[in-house]
């Protein structure tokens, strides 16, 4: 087996998703959004690229979530926060329209992949053990925020990588994946204030999202793993 990371958005190529597992991973604030979402009880979560897209979709049985650079969308239900998700009982058997920056862009630029998984720090060990199950080479792909690397995204990555190494020691790496292991090993202990201290991070916390950042920096609290089948969004429980 072996696994790559993909630091942005814009970095993944064919060779990275075809005939491969993906992970996407959004921790500010996509992936721990879906996560949550469907940790809530929503059926399943449907990713879109627009605004426009995500309203013409609305019916009576779904919500309409997500932002534009961090800001919530005029008509949206909610915006993109999984801790203000995580508060709502009331959407069981519901779906989650949502689209967001950068975290629904990966999604549908990787969708072609073998199995696309959502990952970030909430479930990480269990994206794990469902790519092992897969048994493929893996990308981590980190979505990254407005075109940059986006170190809670590498972060995340570098966790998952040191648990693969664990499990399946003969794993080869791509040097970016050992670097984000190396870098997630050394801040570890500095989870989750160390994401008070990201480019993103700062961003949230300006715009009031202290709750969300806290939140998302919390590892394996869940046991789910989104996968996209079909271009819906819905969790498995891997074996
Ligand atoms: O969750 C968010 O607010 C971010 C917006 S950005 O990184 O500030 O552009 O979107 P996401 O797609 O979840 O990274």
């Amino acid at each position: 087996m072996r696994i790559d990371t993909v630091a942005t958005l814009e970095d993944i190529k064919n060779e990275h998703i075809d005939n491969r597992t993906v992970i996407v991973i959004d921790v500010l604030r996509a992936s721990s959004t879906i996560v949550t979402a469907l940790e809530s009880g929503f059926t399943s979560v449907i990713p879109v690229k627009t605004k426009t897209e995500a309203l013409a979709m609305r019916s009576l049985n779904s919500i309409v979530s997500g932002e534009w650079h961090g800001k919530k969308l005029d008509g949206f239900d909610y915006n993109n926060s999984p801790s203000i998700l995580q508060k709502k009982t009331t959407h069981t058997g519901k779906e989650l329209i949502l689209t967001t920056t950068n975290g629904t862009r990966a999604i549908e630029k990787a969708a072609s992949a073998n199995k696309l998984l959502i990952g970030c720090f909430l479930n990480a060990s269990s994206c794990i053990k469902e790519a092992i199950n897969q048994n493929r080479n893996l990308t981590l792909y980190c979505a990254g925020t407005r075109g940059e690397f986006a170190l809670e995204d590498g972060l995340a990555a570098g966790l998952m990588v040191s648990i693969i190494r664990t499990r399946v020691p003969s794993t080869e790496t791509c040097d970016f994946s050992k670097a984000m292991e190396t870098c997630y090993l050394q801040l570890a202990k500095r989870l989750p204030d160390i994401l008070f201290s990201t480019i993103t991070g700062k961003r949230l916390f300006e715009n009031l999202n202290s709750e969300d950042i806290k939140y998302c920096g919390q590892v394996d609290i869940s046991n789910i793993v989104p996968i996209l089948i079909e271009n819906r969004i819905v969790s498995i429980h891997p074996s």
